[in-house]
């Protein structure tokens, strides 16, 4: 198991059928003897199986081996092999895929993943910062929960949903709640979760029962939680900054059109947001960064608005990113990195990225609460 599990010891228990299977003692006094015809095989007990404990599976979305071009690549063709992810099939996107994207984008990739490595642990801030949520959940759920074990595992990438759902069995976990580490739901990235969890079950004899967490971008803990730490990190600032844009990840407008409810899942956590803040619409903005190909993404785009607005005069901007429940390539390069010079480059001066959630206490306290309200009925009265 990862280190992260708590592991309850002595509360598994070790089930074996309640009399040998197929025993044909000839007056055995069970319901079916009867049925069974007197040549059947009598196999012996089936292995022992453990179970009787609860297991929870955080999952984030996935994050390569290695920064170069050859683990990229690897981590990139899984994901963009995805059909919730890339929902175009045809044979012109395989040869673009294959023939342009995964031979330029892997050994650009590796050059921004490099920016932002975890080297101490030689892996990237996602990977780091998940496993410390599914530590630090571990150990504030221990004192509370006996039978209870937390892993946490990648859609891509490693762990695999498919290895860490195999352990928790292993463990005796009959029952796991899996927790897709987004406030919002989106195809691309819940419920691709849901099918990569749901395959893994397909080729299990004996599946345990899955519960999923429902999304929680209005959930007034996750909001307060969001606001208490931007105040907290407006605070620690030199400067107030004109213009806060909370800028989400992007999908394929498209997507929006066929009946995705993203747009609105991040329209509505960004409205809670302002009105929790007390601010209007010109000082706290949303828009959808980290748009992919060449086709319309939801809008207004994180670095055009942030380029009108340096453009227009704004010289102090803070960017917030709350659907992201961890740091990652996205936010630290892409939003401290990349927009951070767009702003400067069109006339700002003073630019600020807020960090995640991550593993803060008011992060946890987040994750924390979806967790205790998903496992009602499994635990405690
Ligand atoms: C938070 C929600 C996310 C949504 C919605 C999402 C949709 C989405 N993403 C791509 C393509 C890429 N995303 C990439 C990285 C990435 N995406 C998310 C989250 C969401 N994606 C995260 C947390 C990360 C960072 C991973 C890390 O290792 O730090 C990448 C890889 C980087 C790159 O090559 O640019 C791609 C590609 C699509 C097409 C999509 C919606 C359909
Ligand atoms: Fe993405
Ligand atoms: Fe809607």
């Amino acid at each position: 198991m990862n280190e992260s599990i708590r592991t309850p010891g002595s509360h598994e228990t070790t089930l074996a059928p309640d009399a040998p299977y197929g025993s044909a003692r000839p007056s055995s006094g069970r319901a079916d003897a009867g049925l069974r015809p007197a040549s059947s095989p009598r196999p012996t007990d089936h292995p022992p199986v453990r179970n009787g404990r609860i297991g929870v599976l955080i999952v984030n979305l996935g994050t390569p081996d290695a920064t170069d071009a050859d683990s990229v690549r690897k981590y990139l063709k899984e994901f963009l092999s995805d059909r919730r992810v890339i929902e175009e099939t045809g044979l012109i996107w395989k040869l673009v895929l294959n023939g342009i994207i995964l031979r330029t984008r892997p050994a650009q990739k590796g050059r921004d993943y490099e920016k932002i490595w975890n080297t101490e642990k030689n892996e990237s801030p996602l990977k780091t910062i998940t496993r410390s949520q599914s530590d630090l959940l571990a150990a504030a759920l221990a004192g509370v929960y006996d039978r209870l074990v937390v892993d946490w595992a990648m859609r891509y990438g490693n762990p695999s949903i498919e290895s860490r759902l195999a352990a928790l069995q292993a463990e005796g976990c009959d029952r796991i709640l899996l927790v897709p580490l987004y406030p919002q739901y989106a195809a691309a990235t819940t419920a691709t979760v849901c099918d990569e969890a749901f395959r893994a079950l397909m080729r299990m004899r004996w599946q345990p029962t899955l519960r999923v967490a429902h999304p929680w971008y209005d959930d007034p803990v996750y909001i307060d939680a969001l606001a208490r730490s931007i105040e907290d990190e407006l605070a620690k600032l030199t400067f107030v900054p004109e213009v806060i844009i909370a800028s989400f990840h992007g999908i394929p407008k498209e997507y929006f059109d066929k009946g995705d409810p993203y747009y609105c899942h991040c329209a509505k956590t960004h409205r809670l947001l302002r009105a929790r803040l007390g601010m209007d619409e010109d000082r706290f903005r949303l828009t959808f960064q980290s748009r992919f190909g060449r086709a319309e993404w939801l809008q207004p785009y994180t670095d055009m608005t942030v380029k009108g607005l340096a453009e227009s005069g704004v010289k102090s901007l803070a960017i917030v990113t709350p659907g992201f429940t961890s740091d990652c390539l996205e936010t630290l390069e892409e939003i401290a990195g990349e927009n951070a010079e767009i702003f400067h480059h069109a006339g700002g001066e003073r630019f600020a990225a807020i960090p995640c959630l991550n593993d803060s206490a008011p992060g946890m306290e987040v994750i924390r609460t979806v967790v205790e309200r998903e496992l009602k009925g499994w635990v405690g009265g």
